[in-house]
């Protein structure tokens, strides 16, 4: 109940929009009285020498359903408001909050099950909100009328009318007492679904690559199947209960023309009165008959408003956000004593000690898996260390607003990942207020210059999901660019491992060293040019700094790194590119 109660919060923020809806549906639902008495006083009264009754009688009855289809009408169009209204406000509140979400929370998600949650989830969770209250209310409203003016009829058909009731309750409490399974079951089916179709269409050169085809669809169809069988298992047991109650309900009916039919045969009630009874156990029993489909739509959104809320309820990251927050920062960076672990098994970082001065570039070197990556996401607190201290030009990495924190470091990464809009677009997230002639600026130093001038559309070129449409070169060439627009004191740099032809290679260096210049540097270093020139080199290996030192006094030491350098571990090919520059 606590999840329907929070969803229905969302709609105190329109306390007009909903008083509107429910007068014209209380209003609308009042019309249901006339047509009854009008009938039986036409059969009564009319019948019995009351003839002039006849036609303003009619015209009563017509105008109480005019009524109800015009308020029928206006309630529709301020529903389809109001929902809109509340949809979007859910949606946009989850949307907020998973940008505050920390990175391990991702890591630990499909993109498909938070896609999931936040299109189907949200609006299975308002249908309930609107549905629910608008069509649960007027059921009510409608029942409490109808018995009112049954008990004022003949209070002794109305209990015989009412015997089926409990036996409804006793259905429908076992409905819901069971619903919600079925419905998460049915949840988690269409995430897992949606998980893979994501992950597949994100892999889908690799799928054509390895000529997988045939099996990636035998394991959708094997997800889509599990999601067909939990709908179809929400559906039967819906197929059962839905007409039981309705037969149930029916009995009531029927319970109803027996005894009235032979309380009329004896002259104890008029004909006028059976029909007008008839007509009101009728009313009576269609607005129970949608308080169960409500109570369908009710478990849905139960299990739909649980998964919303689980993300809405997951703590944010730690540490203030102030955007406009303007901060002046030299690029002193010291780690005393870091100690890193991504869950309890499993420990990354220990006892990290560092001190890059400003403008100094610290190469990062070491086996795959040594915690190079890692150490540089503390820095912008993607991950919280655990123990020790960060300090940024003596202060400590906390006190200050992730914002600012994170205006103030650059990250240009292997990936180079681009959205899927124009260049311009993509350079702006460096410098949102920034010229065309800014963009060229970076452009030209970042040597991307000549091909964003040959593409047809230049700055406009829209460059296809993840920047699919750009080369490798390309893309790196454009993150640099987008870095020196941003034009932080501090740069992280993962150098790319990918291979381009020995041109753009020189490019792309030429544009990082421009990069590079003037600011606090971490490289992951994986070519010997750059470690060569880099003020310290740490070596790392298992999540531990094993020497420090210049490239010439690591290669003294004969240890760690003269092994590596031995084993051709750097690329040395930009080595002999540089010199010949
Ligand atoms: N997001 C994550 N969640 C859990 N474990 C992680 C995560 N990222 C990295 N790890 C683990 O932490 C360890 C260090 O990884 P890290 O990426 O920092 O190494 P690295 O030195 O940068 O390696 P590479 O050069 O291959 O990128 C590895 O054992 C890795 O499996």
């Amino acid at each position: 109940m606590k999840t329907v109660f929070r969803v229905f919060a969302y709609v105190r923020r329109y306390p007009w929009m909903a008083t509107a809806m429910m007068a014209c549906a209380i209003l609308g639902t009042l019309m249901v009285v006339v047509f009854p008495k009008v009938t039986q006083v036409i059969i009564d009264d009319v019948r019995h020498g009351r003839g002039d009754r006849l036609w303003p009688l009619v015209l009563a009855a017509a105008a109480s359903f005019f009524a109800r289809d015009l308020l029928n009408a206006l309630r529709i169009v301020i529903n389809n408001a109001f929902e809109q209204r509340v949809i979007f406000d859910l949606r946009s509140d989850l949307y907020a909050h998973i940008q505050q979400l920390p990175l391990g929370w991702f890591d630990n998600r499909s993109t498909g099950d938070i896609m999931t949650r936040l299109l189907e989830d949200v609006q299975a969770v308002e249908r309930v909100l609107i549905d629910g209250i608008e069509q649960g209310v007027i059921a009510a409203l409608q029942i409490v009328i109808v018995a009112a003016m049954l008990f004022f009829y003949l209070p002794w058909l109305t209990w015989l009318a009412l015997i089926p009731v409990p036996l409804m309750a006793i259905g429908a409490l076992s409905y819901t007492l069971t619903a919600p399974n079925r419905y998460r079951a049915q949840r988690k089916a269409s995430s897992a679904m949606n998980a893979l179709l994501h992950d597949n269409l994100a892999g889908i050169r690799q799928i054509k690559t390895y000529v997988r085809e045939r099996e990636e669809h035998a394991r959708f169809n094997a997800a889509s199947n599990d999601l067909r069988n939990a709908t179809m298992n929400i559906m039967r047991v819906w197929a059962m209960y839905n007409p039981t109650m309705s037969f149930i309900g029916a009995l009531g009916a029927v319970l109803v023309v027996g005894f009235g039919g032979r309380a009329v045969l004896h002259g104890e009630m008029s004909v006028g009165d059976l029909v007008a009874f008839l007509w009101l156990v009728s009313a009576l029993y269609e607005p129970i008959g949608k308080l169960h489909s409500l109570n369908q739509l009710l478990q849905a959104g139960r299990a739909a408003g649980e998964r919303v809320f689980e993300i809405l309820d997951t703590p944010a990251e730690p540490g203030r956000v102030e955007y406009d927050e303007k901060i002046d920062i030299a690029g002193d960076v010291r780690f005393q004593d870091i100690g890193f672990a991504y869950s309890e098994e499993l420990p990354v970082l220990h006892h990290i000690h560092l001190h890059a001065q400003p403008g100094e570039t610290v190469a990062l070197v070491g086996h795959t898996g040594a915690g190079k990556s890692t150490l540089v996401h503390l820095l912008t607190r993607f991950y919280e260390f655990d123990t020790g201290e960060v300090l940024i030009d003596g202060k400590p990495l906390r006190d200050f607003s992730k914002s600012a924190l994170r205006s103030a470091v650059g990250m240009v990464t292997q990936e180079s990942f681009l959205f899927n809009g124009s260049i311009r677009d993509n350079l702006r997230l460096g410098k949102p207020d920034a010229t065309d002639a800014e963009l060229f600026g970076v452009l030209d130093a970042a040597n991307a210059r000549e091909f964003v001038d040959r593409l047809p559309e230049g700055l406009g070129t829209v460059v296809g999901e993840r920047g699919v449409k750009l080369s490798v070169g390309e893309k790196q060439r454009i993150s640099i660019a987008r870095a020196l627009l941003k034009d932080p004191p501090i740069l992280v740099l993962d150098e790319a491992t990918a291979s381009v032809d020995n041109r753009t290679e020189q490019l792309i260096q030429q544009a990082l060293d421009r990069l590079m210049e003037g600011r606090t540097c971490f490289v992951i270093a994986h070519r010997l040019s750059t470690v060569r020139h880099a003020d310290q080199i740490l070596v790392m290996d298992h999540g531990r700094i094993v020497e420090r030192g210049t490239h010439d006094e690591l290669l003294a030491l004969n240890g760690a790194y003269a092994k590596l350098h031995a084993t051709s571990f750097l690329d040395p090919r930009e080595d002999a590119e540089l010199v010949t520059r």
